[in-house]
């Protein structure tokens, strides 16, 4: 029996909304008063069907259009749930009911290349008319009372289950993932044993929480989630359940076949698991420093072996490392190079927090070890802590505190001001930086902003007006940092900048000593420049030198932003079921270095890995000058590997990288090790499929200045090669087992010939393809029962050999 996975789009699987994304294609990104007010409530098909009018008269071409809607943002983890969903099709169906409409969602999705998770769409038919502009019409009519009017999503859901029905497809459970308040009425119609995901701090999620008719009456499970990684789970759960089931039938039938019980009933479902090349081998993970139990409690119920050792000096762990192919930190381990080097076996360093300063990164993409932190299980503890600083800067409070318990009574002392139409400078407008400001904003501060990344439009939504920082420092009476430490970052606020402040600003750092530079803060409290200091981190951990902890307009905490109860379970459980996740095919979230292995989880994937890597051993042994490899380039050819183009070039670099060099090429270290190696790597997708072959990976090598080509795709479940050095195969070449590649004129002598070779060798001929021919010559390709050890026999007979096992 299958599940249902059913997903809203906006604000659910984009992080926004996409109708209102297109105005960016408008003239000066916005729309005239006289469209914006034409809305009526419930009719916002025909309100967008005048939209794209506009747009059209505006001279906005359908094309421009979707470059724009390529760009929507995916919410946080939702392309790895589309890629876990599209791993599991076997067991799992997805569609999405949405008031959007078909063009954009098939944009957003085709460009993000996770189309093949999803089987139906139910959306308002859109398409670009005769004079290029986008036309849209309702989906439906209905008579739901309480729905839009083009779309109630409860009618959509049923009729898809009934017709679902009637083909003999019946869901085991139904996973409903939404965010809106038109999500509410499809949600009553589940059952029990289905599931509701309500996003967190949405409309859908407040109307379920409501003590009235709406939460009460629920049948479904309700989870509400703010990442995609809480969606993943509960997938992954129902799964597991399923793998569960799966076990016990088989122990019924070896019972039955034992002629201990009834012949059970025939289970359908899915019990393969997806066997990509992400998959790695992990039996032993240390975590020397305070993790949250729960980590290791999954860790081991998962079959992986635990230690917890802490405390440990450098020296101890460079010592310990080597018998663990898992490691588990916090802040304080520093896991550095020398570390890294050790670890003869370390495959996954998982972060059970966000910052990931302490680990060399570095070191570890270039050993193949995969880092991974959690970022978003402290994000809240980390913003809440921020704001008690700022509160505490602005009242006294620990000052107040310190003083009382020494018996005084003192209230002139700690005369404070008021938050209340301050101006808060946020810099790193990322995940606390965007929490912080929508909490301060509730004390009426004046909320600006600044990040590299985060565009000022999104940021604008959530009250955050972003400016340079010049313009920023002489406007804020209190700043807080909330960017990575990275060198960019390194000294942002230094004299300079405090000299450029308003006199007597506060300042806060709860993200990584060193943002602000620790001296200029000094100088900036002495000098009165700076009225205040509110510190959870510092430079050096714990600080050796406490002057700015010691100093009176200094309040400090030994770096606690993580420290709650909520955040510790939340990462601990985060970084061992990703580990998990990652052990077992499932699907990689929350990886830093390796984000090429992330499209390793969809279908198929795992065979392109293949035939890239089988590429590269074709072209190897061409290359017999044993000379290095200058260049490759790679294009994948068709729309349905668009996305994989750098899965399928790391993969042909692995098999290129295998020969000769010491270290272990894989995916998560073979680009690094091609730039040490001093390959350029040029890598190109192309929607368009060559003649017939609509999906295909082109490979081109160069050698001392000459280029060895190889096209291949995949048939079946096989890699075959299509063209070698320009001639085609009109008959693909499985790429597997011991092959020999030969190139010589075509001659009627020329077979015999070599099949002699191949006897007085012993070996025995499994297969033959040949090559149209290509400027007089032809390229052979002959399949042996073993390895020919010596090609020198060979090598009078013809102008080229070369022979590979794959
Ligand atoms: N005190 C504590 O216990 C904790 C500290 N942290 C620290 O907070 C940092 C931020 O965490 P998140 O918000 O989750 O990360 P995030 O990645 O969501 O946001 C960081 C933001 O900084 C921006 N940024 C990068 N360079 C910048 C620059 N030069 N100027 C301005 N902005 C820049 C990025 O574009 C990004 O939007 C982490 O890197 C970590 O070091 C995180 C959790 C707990
Ligand atoms: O997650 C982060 O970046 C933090 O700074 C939290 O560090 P911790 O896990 O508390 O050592």
């Amino acid at each position: 029996m299958k599940n249902l996975v059913v997903f809203d789009f906006d604000h659910t699987l984009v992080d926004d909304n996409s109708d209102t994304w297109v105005v960016k294609c408008a003239p000066d990104q916005c729309l005239p008063d006289w469209l914006k007010s034409s809305y009526e409530k419930g009719r916002w098909t025909e309100y967008m069907g005048r939209v794209m009018s506009y747009l059209g008269n505006s001279g906005v071409s359908g094309d421009a259009v979707r470059r724009v809607m390529e760009s929507v943002p995916f919410t946080d983890g939702m392309v790895e749930v589309l890629g876990f969903i599209a791993s599991n099709k076997k067991i799992i169906d997805c569609i999405i009911i949405s008031d959007s409409n078909t063009l954009f969602i098939d944009w957003i999705l085709q460009a993000a290349g996770v189309k093949g998770a999803v089987d139906r769409v139910f959306t308002n038919p859109a398409r670009v008319d005769h004079r290029g502009y986008i036309t849209v019409e309702r989906y439906h009519s209905h008579e739901c009372g309480q729905c839009p009017v083009n779309l109630c999503k409860s009618k959509a859901l049923r009729d898809f289950l009934q017709s679902q029905l009637r083909g003999g497809v019946q869901y085991r459970t139904t996973c409903y993932v939404g965010d809106g308040g038109n999500d509410l009425c499809p949600v009553k119609s589940l059952q029990q044993g289905d599931l509701v995901m309500p996003r967190k701090g949405y409309a859908l999620e407040r109307l379920l929480s409501r003590p009235g008719p709406e939460g009460r009456a629920l049948k479904p499970r309700v989870v509400a989630w703010s990442s995609g990684l809480e969606i993943l789970r509960e997938l992954a759960a129902v799964i597991d359940a399923l793998e569960k089931r799966v076990r016990d039938w088989r122990r019924s039938l070896d019972r039955c076949r034992r002629g201990g019980g009834p012949l059970p009933r025939p289970f359908i479902g899915n019990e393969r698991r997806s066997d990509n090349m992400a998959s790695v081998y992990l039996r032993r993970v240390l975590i020397p420093e305070s993790v949250d139990p729960s980590c290791k409690k999954i860790l081991q119920e998962n079959g992986i072996e635990v230690t917890e050792k802490l405390n440990m000096s450098k020296d101890d762990l460079v010592d310990e490392i080597k018998d663990y192919e898992g490691l588990v930190v916090r802040s304080a381990t520093k896991v550095t190079a020398e570390v890294i080097n050790a670890a003869e076996n370390l495959k996954i360093i998982g972060r059970a927090g966000t910052g990931v300063d302490n680990v060399d990164v570095e070191a570890a993409t270039k050993k193949g070890i995969i880092v991974m932190n959690t970022p978003s299980g402290n994000t809240l503890s980390a913003a809440e802590l921020t704001c008690a600083l700022i509160l505490s800067l602005s009242r006294h409070i620990p000052q107040a505190v310190m003083s009382m318990k020494a018996g005084n009574w003192d209230r002139k002392k700690f005369m404070g001001s008021e938050l209340y139409g301050k101006v808060l400078g946020i810099v790193g407008l990322g995940r606390i930086g965007k929490e912080v400001a929508t909490r301060m904003q509730s004390f009426g501060m004046k909320t600006i902003g600044y990040d590299p990344i985060t565009p000022p439009e999104v940021s604008v939504t959530w009250g955050v007006e972003q400016m340079s920082l010049e313009q920023l420092w002489p406007q804020c009476d209190y700043i807080t940092v909330h960017t990575p430490l990275m060198p960019s970052t390194t000294g942002l606020l230094n004299d300079a900048a405090f000299a450029k402040c308003k006199k007597g600003v506060r300042v806060v750092n709860c993200a990584r000593g060193g943002i602000i530079d620790e001296d200029a803060l000094l100088r900036a409290l002495e000098s009165g420049q700076c009225e205040g200091a509110g510190l959870d981190v510092f430079a050096e951990e714990p600080p050796k030198n406490q002057a700015l902890v010691n100093h009176c307009n200094v309040i400090s905490c030994p770096h606690l932003g993580a420290s709650t109860k909520e955040a510790q379970t939340r990462c601990g459980q985060d970084i061992a079921l990703q580990i998990v996740d990652l052990l077992k095919g499932r699907a990689l979230f929350g990886a830093v270095n390796a984000q090429v292995l992330a499209n390793s989880f969809f279908p198929e994937s795992h065979l392109w890995i293949k035939l890239g890597e089988a590429l590269s051993a074709v072209l190897r042994s061409c290359n017999t000058s044993k000379q290095p490899y200058a260049q490759m380039d790679i294009t994948t050819l068709g729309g349905s590997l668009k996305g994989s183009t750098d899965l399928m070039s790391s993969a042909a670099l692995v098999g290129l990288l295998k020969d000769g060099s010491k270290n272990n090429p894989n995916l998560v270290n073979a680009l690094t090790m091609a730039e040490e190696a001093g390959i350029r790597v040029n890598r190109k997708h192309s929607n368009e499929g060559q003649g017939l072959i609509q999906k295909a990976c082109v490979m081109e090598v160069s050698v001392n200045g000459i280029w060895y080509k190889a096209t291949g795709s995949i048939q079946g479940d096989v890699p075959v090669l299509l063209d070698l050095n320009g001639s085609e195969f009109r008959q693909p070449v499985p790429l597997s087992g011991n092959l020999l590649f030969l190139k010589a004129a075509v001659t009627p002598q020329l077979l015999p010939a070599i099949t002699g070779v191949l006897a007085a060798a012993g070996l025995g001929m499994v297969s033959f393809s040949a090559s149209v021919t290509h400027e007089g010559d032809q390229w052979s390709c002959i399949g042996l029962s073993s390895p020919l050890a010596d090609l020198g026999a060979l090598k009078s007979l013809v102008k080229e050999v070369a022979a590979v096992s794959i």
